[in-house]
Parts: structure tokens; sequence; C-alpha cells
């Protein structure tokens, strides 16, 4: 190892990992979601959470969902300023603790989607994902409208949200992330608190529409999405095929 390089945590032990696998394929097949808390441990959640801290410092995080200025008057526009987001590789020098944090997310996925029957997880073969998006939502009230993450086949099948907020009490700060999983009781619902060290994972599509709630509080999160090499096959070509579609239509203008 490079002298001076903190060796990183050692490999999870491989029963750990079946456990969790278990755990996840069980949880998703009966609720369409699964939460796994301390999920990297006090001190190296710390140091994502710190790398976090200092991508919002350098300036790197950018205007997230617009906010819909229509009948809004021009002052409270300023106070619910929206969620502020980067993507980041992971291989960043500024941001190796949140590429292991990353690597130790495809690890599970990737076990996960090998354990489950015929090796699919959901009936899905996952082979590649997103690259992580680091948000932030301000404490002015931010929040997130009920949307469906991918609601029209674009590949993506499974997201996994990491929470960074030590101490956060959703009494006070808000920031509730409350899923409507398709066929649950019409007045049921997932609330889920954004805290520290908390992994979570749900259906991409239309099974999970979800909002999150006004945060009080600066709120912090990592999601990777993961692809369904099928349906992102099928996605791109399609996306590939609009695309030579307007430039045809548009050079035939
Ligand atoms: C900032 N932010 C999001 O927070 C969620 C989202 O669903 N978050 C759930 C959560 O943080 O608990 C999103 O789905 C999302 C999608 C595109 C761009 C930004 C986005
Ligand atoms: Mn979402």
């Amino acid at each position: 190892a490079l002298a001076g390089a903190a060796p990183f945590q050692h490999n999870m032990d491989d029963d750990v990992i079946e456990d969790m696998c278990k755990n996840i394929i069980q949880d998703l097949s009966d609720y369409g979601l699964c939460v796994l808390d301390n999920f990297l441990g006090h001190e190296e959640g710390k140091t994502v959470f710190a790398e976090v801290l200092n991508i919002k410092d350098t300036g790197a995080l950018r205007d997230g969902q617009l906010v819909s200025t229509k009948g809004k008057a021009k002052e409270d526009l300023k106070t619910i300023r929206s969620d502020k987001i980067c993507w980041v590789h992971g291989k960043e020098p500024e941001c190796l603790h949140i590429g292991h944090l990353i690597g130790r997310v495809d690890t599970l996925i990737t076990r996960a989607n090998k354990m489950a029957n015929n090796g699919k997880l959901g009936q899905y073969n996952i082979n590649g994902r997103t690259k992580a998006m680091v948000a932030c939502y301000p404490g002015s009230g931010a929040h997130y409208v009920k949307h469906v993450d991918n609601p029209n086949r674009d590949g993506r099948c499974i997201t996994a949200i990491y929470y960074l907020n030590l101490n956060w009490n959703v009494h006070t700060c808000g920031g509730l992330l409350r899923i409507f999983p398709e066929g649950w009781r019409e007045d049921r619902v997932a609330d889920i608190e954004p805290i520290f060290d908390r992994l979570l994972f749900f259906w991409s599509d239309r099974r999970n529409p979800h909002e999150v709630q006004p945060a009080f509080d600066t709120r912090y999160a990592i999601t990777l999405w993961y692809f369904d090499a099928a349906e992102r096959e099928e996605a791109v070509r399609r996306y590939d095929k609009e695309r030579l579609m307007e430039k045809s239509s548009s050079s035939s203008t």
C-alpha cells in the first residue's frame, strides 16, 4: 500500500455479506424496500461525511430540481431553496472514502443478484449503475415533491441511498423520506428517517412513489441507481433512435 495511505477497512467477512444479502433479497421481495443500519460503522461513516462536507465547501454542489416559480412570490423562492447535487465517480482523490462506500454497496448488490433465485434479484440481471449522486438539502424547508425515480423504463431497477445525518431528529429537522409502496393499504406508508450510516434500497420504478418532506436542517445523502441489463440496453437503443430521428428531422427542415 502507498506509504501513509490509510489501509481501508478489511473486506467484510463473507458470512456478514451473505446475511445482509439474504436480508436485502427477503425485504425487497416482501416490501419492495430494505433498510440496513450501521452499514459502515461510526468511524468510516464519518470519513464519508467529511468528504461530503468538503465537496459542499468547495461549492461543487449545483441546484438539483428546479423550484417551480409559478404562483410563488419572489421572496419565498429564496426561503425554499431546492436540493443541491453533484455526481461523484468515487475515484477522485478527495472522494476515496465515498469510493469505498460505493464498493461496499456494489459488493452487496452483485452478491444478492447472484444469490437470488436463478441469479436474478426481483427478476433482474444487474450489470451496472450510475455514478454516485451527492445531495444536500439546505435547512430552509427544501423538499422533494412526490415522484417515481424511473417511471418510463430507463433501465434503473434499484435505488440505493446512504444517509449521513448525525443526530437527525425528524420532529425538529423534518426531512423524512415517505415512500408510498404500490399494493400497500391506502393508509400505509413507509417513513424512513435519513439517519447517519443508514443504507436504504428500494425498487426504482412505479412501485415506489416517494417524497422528501421539508428539511429544516442541512440534510445529506448519497444515491446510486443500479441498472437491469436488458431494460438498460433497450432504453439506450430507444434513446439512440430518438436522437437519430431528431437529427434526420432537423437536417431535413
Ligand atoms: C436530490 N434528489 C433526491 O433527494 C431524490 C430522492 O428521491 N431522495 C430521497 C431521499 O433523499 O431520501 C431524487 O430522487 C432526486 C432525483 C434527481 C435529482 C435529485 C434528487
Ligand atoms: Mn427519488
